[in-house]
């Protein structure tokens, strides 16, 4: 907006203050120098630790040196943390953050990478360090607290963790690069205050930069907006030139963007828009308006009859007019333009967009119109960092071109835009400045958690909402789309599962999360809230300290689901999956690393100390009622799952053993979904045994101990490779990819297959000393291996996999996956280009019916052959 009135202005409402989404408060948990207790977890997919760049790493010098420099080539020091688009009314910042934290590899882990014969090795000139990008916005006319924000966290020498920093260094030449009008204005004020140049960059090769790589990189970037409805869609990298891109922010930029750095500005007025623009947001305030009068008056003259004055009309009723007419006009304007270089989309940027749904559906509304239904608008979730994005891309050694979406994660950790998003003093340090603001938050009152009515919206059959009856209601919701950009994690270590059947159409939520079904998960997870916090607690000692934590969790979660309710695309394309790893995420954004440890713990024991026992049963069979006693005990197994309501009520009426066996009594063919008999007769034809099967396990305890293990067992016997396939990070009572070496090492104490499987994929090691001399001569085995899947949730989105699993898949001609979580919520409908079997029993009612027309513990296998 134009800045013309700033001296006089009373403070901007808190709520409509909101920063590009993300602020420093995130970082708190990283700043805690504490490595979490997972810390020997090296994928990092999320919460977790970017890495060193270790490939290629040689030791420099003799090998008597004592301190020999290691060389990491593709290590970079010099990567650029911070651009700025400073614009006439609003400053953009895109910056990024890492940690030099060295991985810890263990033995399991490069010992697979030695057998999957993955190799690390230099692929890109500037490899992207795993890191994040966020994403925060400062008001052009409050400077000084951008100035201070980037001071307080060292943006611009590469942040408070960059060697450079901690040395105390002071380059003295450090260059930032910056877009906008302000690049030139305040050059010199950012020379004085920080010591940094800023090197100047074309605005529109910025935007068009910006555009670009945001809808390369992230998935469901851009959406349509009609009638109050978001639609996200996914472009076609194939398919994405030419297009028209609008950027509304003080002024309007219309581009023909017709490939990477080609592209022509066709049209655009400033000083016009400029104007209207400073009105409408003046507009929200009763005293700007009278500062605006004369601008509005020539505007709305003939319809404003001459017997009322400028106070007659309510503030919001001009506000919202004034913005249908922009909005209109920009949405004439832009269709026009299309139209005259036939281009069939348009997106529209800029931070007057702001996902403001008004505007959003007006602008729909008039491209429609216009065009007859021709050309689309379009919008970008980024919409107000494109010029920003765009410097940062401009920096030489970025990498990013190179990203794909696959490598990029985006989280929404909980932090200041709960409370209107403002920059109160310097960021916050660590995790107890966050409980203390967690607890300032809760203090406030329920409005903040509270869910903000909106109601279905009426629309005017002119592309808008109905007017809105009070200020409270339509336009305070839109004022928290400050949350709608989270931060974006840069996971190079991630890929696309390469036994996808065909990536481009895959979808892995089975059930669309629509306005329904969020209610009911939200009931679900709000219910289950206070039994995972009182186990988060405990695991952490529950001390005052896991307490106070606890508590901040609870309510930083329920803020999250209060803000789905009140905007269930808030957080983009977001299905269960991702709901289930948000509420992973949120307990690790408050140090809780592991809330079911102990009970995992026990159930192992428990299951390790029976399955002696279950192994000599079933060595006791004849090989068909094998494999369906194996098939039974997976499914029966899989009962133990601590995010069922249903079970964990079974789990206080038995004992693990007992509730085990009745579970097993109760495996009555056929079920509901069976398959049992082809799968049999695949693995019965001798003369084509599978080579290698992926099984993907579930959770602790005996799932996967009397469950998994055995059934791995089995295909070691016939002479196939196993990979088993957990989880990088703790979610529920899931097993995680760290802890099962320790289960098959004991689990291989009683059984010879599996320790020499174990042995030959590197899983055990010197466990022959000591060991009688009998096994010695035995053939070799096939190996047995674990890798880890990338994720911390129940949930697996095979569009994003730890490249550990995408270098097993290579040679798998089987893939196993097992549990609710991992087989019916997601990936249910998958297809493979591989054998797939999927396991599950299911433990909850609403879903049984739902997909199976069925009940609750029906069991599910479902084996889909490839030929
Ligand atoms: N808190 C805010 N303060 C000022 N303007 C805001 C705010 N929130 C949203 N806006 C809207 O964002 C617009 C500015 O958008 P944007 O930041 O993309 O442009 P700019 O870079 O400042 O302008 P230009 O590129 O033309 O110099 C304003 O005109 C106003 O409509
Ligand atoms: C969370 C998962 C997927 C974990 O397996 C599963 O337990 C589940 O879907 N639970 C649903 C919630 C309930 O039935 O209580
Ligand atoms: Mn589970």
């Amino acid at each position: 907006m134009a800045a013309n009135n700033s001296g006089s202005e009373p403070p901007i409402p808190e709520d409509d203050e909101g920063l590009g989404g993300v602020t420093h408060e995130e970082e708190a948990a990283e700043a805690k120098g504490k490595a979490p207790a997972a810390s020997t977890t090296t994928m990092n997919r999320s919460g977790s630790r970017p890495q060193l760049d270790l490939s290629g790493a040689a030791i420099h010098g003799t090998l008597e040196d004592r301190n020999p420099t290691i060389l990491l080539p593709n290590q970079s020091d010099d990567i650029s943390h911070l651009a700025l688009d400073i614009g006439g009314s609003l400053i953009k910042l895109v910056y990024f953050s890492r940690h030099a934290d060295q991985p810890t590899e263990d033995k399991r882990k490069l010992s697979t990478k030695r057998r999957l014969e993955i190799f690390t090795g230099a692929r890109r000139s500037y490899p992207v360090l795993g890191g994040r990008l966020h994403f925060v916005k400062f008001e052009t006319g409050k400077l000084n607290e951008c100035l201070d924000f980037i001071s307080s966290k060292q943006l611009h020498r590469g942040g408070v963790d960059s060697p450079s920093w901690r040395s105390g260094a002071q380059p003295d030449n450090i260059v930032i690069k910056a877009t906008g009008g302000g690049a030139f204005k305040y050059a010199d004020l950012f020379k004085e205050r920080l010591g940094v140049s800023l090197e100047k960059e074309d605005e529109m090769d910025c935007l068009v930069a910006g555009a670009n790589f945001l809808l390369k990189a992230i998935r469901h970037e851009a959406f349509t907006h009609m009638d109050g409805q978001k639609e996200y869609v996914q472009i076609d990298q194939n398919d994405l030139f030419p297009y028209l891109l609008v950027n509304v922010g003080s002024g309007v930029s219309i581009i023909k963007v017709d490939g990477h750095g080609k592209f022509q500005r066709v049209s655009g007025d400033n000083s016009t828009i400029d104007m209207l623009v400073g009105d409408i947001y003046g507009g929200l305030d009763y005293s700007k308006i009278g500062l605006s009068a004369s601008t509005i008056a020539s505007s709305f003259g003939k319809t404003i009859s001459d017997n009322k004055e400028l106070s007659d009309y309510r503030p919001e009723d001009i506000s919202l007019s004034l913005l249908r007419m922009i909005s209109y006009n920009i949405g004439q304007i832009s269709y026009l333009n299309a139209l005259r270089y036939g281009l069939k989309r348009i997106f529209f940027g800029g931070f007057f967009i702001r996902g403001h749904a008004y505007t959003m559906d007006t602008i729909s509304f008039a491209v429609h119109f216009w065009s007859k239904g021709e050309a689309k608008a379009m919008f970008l979730r980024h919409e107000g960092f494109l010029g920003a994005l765009g410097a940062f891309m401009s920096y030489e050694k970025h990498g990013l071109d190179d990203l794909s979406a696959h490598h990029l994660v985006e989280r929404f950790p909980m932090g200041a835009p709960y409370v209107g998003g403002k920059i109160h003093g310097p960021p916050l340090g660590d995790l107890n400045e966050k409980i203390s603001w967690m607890e300032k938050f809760v203090q406030k009152g329920t409005q903040i958690t509270a869910p903000v009515p909106m109601g279905a919206p009426a629309t005017t059959g002119m592309g808008g909402f109905e007017r809105p009856t009070s200020k409270g209601d339509i336009l305070r919701s839109d004022a928290s789309a400050a949350l709608n950009v989270g931060v974006l994690h840069l996971v190079p270590s991630l890929d696309v599962f390469p036994l996808l059947e065909d990536p481009k159409t895959y979808e892995p939520n089975t059930i669309d999360l629509d306005h329904d079904e969020f209610k009911y998960w939200f009931t679900i997870l709000s219910d289950h809230l206070p039994d995972l916090v009182e186990k988060a607690v405990a695991s952490e000692g529950g001390t005052d300290d896991a307490k106070r934590r606890g508590d901040a969790f609870a309510h930083a979660f329920s803020a999250h689901l209060a803000r789905l309710t009140e905007e269930p695309a808030a957080y983009g394309k977001f299905g269960l999956a991702n709901l289930l790893e948000l509420r992973e995420e949120c307990l690790r954004e408050f140090q809780f690393f592991d809330a079911y440890v102990s009970i995992k713990q026990r159930e192992n024991e428990a299951s390790l100390a029976v399955l002696p026992d279950l192994l000599m049963e079933l060595d006791s069979m004849d090989e068909e009622d094998r494999l369906l006693a194996l098939i039974e005990g997976v499914l029966a197994a899989n009962i133990f799952d601590w995010g069922s309501k249903a079970c964990v009520d079974l789990y206080n009426q038995g004992t693990i053993i007992e509730i085990y066996r009745m579970s097993r009594k109760k495996m009555q063919r056929p079920w509901r979904i069976d398959n049992f008999d082809t799968f049999k007769s695949r693995m019965l034809k001798k003369d084509q045994p599978y080579k290698r099967a992926l099984i993907s396990v579930d959770n602790a305890g005996a799932d996967v101990v009397l469950g998994m293990l055995p059934l791995a067992r089995e295909f070691l016997r016939r002479g196939v490779e196993v990979v088993l396939v957990a989880n990088s990070l703790p979610a529920l009572n899931d097993i995680t990819a760290n802890e099962l070496p320790e289960i098959v090492a004991e689990a291989a104490k009683h059984c010879g297959i599996l320790r020499k499987a174990a042995e030959a994929g590197g899983l055990i090691v010197d466990a022959m000393a000591g060991i009688q001399g009998d096994a010695k001569d035995e053939p070799a085995s096939v190996p047995l291996m674990v890798v880890e899947n990338g994720c911390g949730s129940p949930c697996i989105d095979f569009r994003q996999v730890s490249s550990e699993l995408a270098a097993a898949a290579k040679d798998a001609d089987l893939l196993i996956l097992e549990g609710m979580g991992r087989s019916l919520h997601t990936n249910l409908n998958a297809r493979f280009k591989c054998d797939a079997l999927k396991l599950a029993m299911v433990k909850n009612q609403r879903l049984a019916e739902k997909l199976f027309n069925g009940n609750i513990y029906d069991c599910i296998c479902k084996f889909e052959p490839v030929s």
